[in-house]
């Protein structure tokens, strides 16, 4: 099937919202990205494009092709550089090539109806009016200290930038304009028109894209030299393991080689390419060291190899009840079928928010969408309850998971949910548990927080902290639609005095330099790493590199699952069990 049609049956179905109908459907042909990128421009420029259609009459000399499928190709032949994306032979291509010129035509005078000077301008007053709502909110930019500055930057890319005081300013302002921010160092807010991913720094990884709340967590948990290795336990796709490895790259010395190392782990396979794409690219990978399709439960934290890590960044799966838009489906205007003008008021523009172009209006119903954009039709409170119920229950294990590191001093954990189960309440639960009093948890409380951090006013919930204002005060949180132009966001820092207690927990083992145990707690000889291997099942291609180091290849790859299930990881099982669990370090 080709893109057209792939992209027309994907703005013409009736449920998901855009991404999950793209990014969740494994049988398109079509690369996704492509699909996206054509369905959402298309609906943007739709109002245009409608004009077009119609007024050159396009449907009525053509019966063959719906609306849909001339919004699609009529948007290649007039806005994509490299026009249709099919043969000119084809049966498509041919039924709008033979009206070009009446296109074009058409195109401009609705350019001249909008007074817009050049298709240039024309784009940016388009971009305007689709944004809508979004257009309260900036887009942030990070600047990737791994590979530029900001001055640099606003040398650069940014030159025809004008610099405001403050984030409104940004999204009100109707040329291009940029906001270095207050709280974040290296973060720009920036107009949210302005088309960054066409820019040689972002596709060079100077800049990265991320929400203002999300460079919370590694900047809260402020890894220093002295603070040694961190993990990131959760990574894909990565953006805050770039971020942790941008602040540690900062903190060295000229001329001195960095001696931090940043773990990433990510249990998920399919994700964890993003990660090793986006690593690259983001030119961390000197600093950071990958576990592909590893359980960060199944990492022992009394292995040698982390017996210098002193921070955990935390960020696991979670409902997204925060994410911007994330459950929102374009609007696509239609132009009219010739037949459908007579069945339907000359009024009606088919103007439809949420539904593909046929469907029947359709009422909304609140969705959970995990990280991999998989939605969960929530449909009564109960059901909600129970979904966060097993979502903290896993955040909270993995948070325990993280507090028995023995040399970590500092952690910080974060959901992109506005929910307190999820937030709230997995820290109170986390300060309660036996492994925190143990080991002298604590929170990290605002006066202690970097300055940006603890300079942000928007705090906890003192009800969902059980009336603990301190710990309200702790915990940083961010919302949607207060005008700060930033994404519903959690995050809190625990801290404790270290206590290079090494064997804590695991016994009086031997280990070889890889951290593997080789004699057991009676000085027993333990498995060898190479019969390890031969126990484990055959490794997929890209495991190949680690079984040749010897490294362990994960029996139970359940990495495609990425629920709620994953409570069912038994924390015991994680903790106690050392053999072929680890999936070793690209
Ligand atoms: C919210 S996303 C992390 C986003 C990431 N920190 C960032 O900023 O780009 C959660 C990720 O954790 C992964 N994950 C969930 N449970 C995990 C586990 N037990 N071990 C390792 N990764 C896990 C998921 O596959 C998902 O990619």
């Amino acid at each position: 099937m080709s893109l057209y049609h792939e992209t027309a049956d994907v703005l013409s179905a009736t449920s998901g919202n855009l991404k999950t109908r793209i990014f969740g459907n494994k049988d398109l042909k079509s690369p996704q990205q492509v699909v996206y990128a054509l369905a959402l421009e298309t609906c943007k420029w739709s109002p245009v494009l409608k004009e077009v259609i119609e007024n050159s009459e396009l449907l009525r000399h053509e019966r063959k092709l719906s609306p849909v499928l001339a919004l699609l190709l009529v948007h290649d032949l007039l806005l994509s550089k490299k026009g249709i994306a099919l043969p000119a032979t084809h049966g498509l291509r041919a039924s709008i090539d033979r009206h070009k010129a009446r296109l074009n035509a058409e195109f401009t005078r609705a350019r001249l109806r909008r007074k817009a000077g050049s298709v240039e301008a024309l784009r940016q007053q388009i971009t305007a009016e689709f944004l809508g709502d979004a257009a309260d909110y900036p887009r942030w930019v990070r600047v990737n200290a791994l590979k530029t500055t900001v001055e640099d930057q606003l040398a650069t890319t940014f030159a025809d930038f004008t610099r405001v005081l403050s984030v409104k300013e940004v999204t009100a302002s109707p040329t291009k304009s940029l906001h270095v921010d207050d709280h974040i160092p290296n973060l720009l807010a920036v107009s949210p028109s302005f088309q960054i991913t066409k820019t040689e720094a972002y596709t060079s990884g100077a800049l990265i894209l991320q929400d203002k709340a999300s460079c919370f967590p590694a900047y809260l948990l402020d890894p220093r030299s002295e603070d040694g290795d961190v993990i990131d336990s959760c990574a894909a796709p990565g953006n805050k393991t770039t971020h942790l490895a941008a602040i540690v790259h900062s903190r060295v010395p000229e001329n001195e080689e960095c001696s931090q190392t940043v773990y990433a782990f990510e249990k998920d396979s399919k994700r964890s390419r993003t990660l090793e794409k986006m690593v690259k690219i983001a030119g961390a990978k000197d600093i950071t060291r990958m576990s592909f399709g590893q359980d960060f439960l199944r990492v022992d934290p009394n292995s040698g190899l982390f017996k210098n890590v002193g921070c955990l960044l935390l960020d696991p799966s979670c409902s997204g009840s925060g994410i911007l838009g994330r459950d929102d489906m374009p609007t696509i205007h239609l132009p009219e079928a010739p037949d459908a003008a007579k069945k339907q008021p000359a009024t009606s523009n088919r103007k439809r928010k949420r539904e593909g172009p046929d469907a029947a209006a359709e009422k909304p119903q609140p969705i959970l969408v995990d990280d991999d954009g998989k939605e969960t039709v929530v449909s009564s409170e109960k059901e909600l309850k129970a979904r966060l119920e097993a979502l903290s229950s896993f955040q909270l294990i993995l948070l325990l998971h993280a507090f028995k590191f023995p040399a970590a001093k500092k952690i910080t954990y974060s959901t992109c949910s506005i929910h307190a189960e999820e937030n709230e309440h997995v820290v109170l639960k986390a300060l309660q548990s036996d492994i925190a009093r143990e080991r002298g948890w604590r929170i990290l409380p605002r006066d202690q927080q970097v300055r940006g951090l603890r300079d942000w006013p928007v705090r906890g919930s003192v009800d969902a902290s059980g009336g603990d204002a301190d710990i309200a005060e702790a915990c940083i949180r961010s919302y949607q639609d207060d005008g700060r132009g930033v994404m519903g966001f959690f995050v809190a820092g625990f801290v404790r005095d270290a206590r290079p207690d090494f064997e804590d927990g695991d016994g009086p083992y031997l280990r070889d330099e890889d951290g593997l145990i080789i004699r057991d707690v009676m000085g027993m000889p333990t498995l060898k790493p190479g019969m390890r291997t031969e126990l484990s099942k055959p490794a997929s291609a890209g495991q190949d590199a680690q079984e040749s180091r010897g490294d362990h290849v994960d029996e139970d790859d359940d990495s495609d699952s990425d629920d709620s299930s994953d409570v069912s990881s038994d924390e015991n099982d994680a903790s106690n069990s050392d053999e072929g669990e680890w999936n070793g370090f690209d």
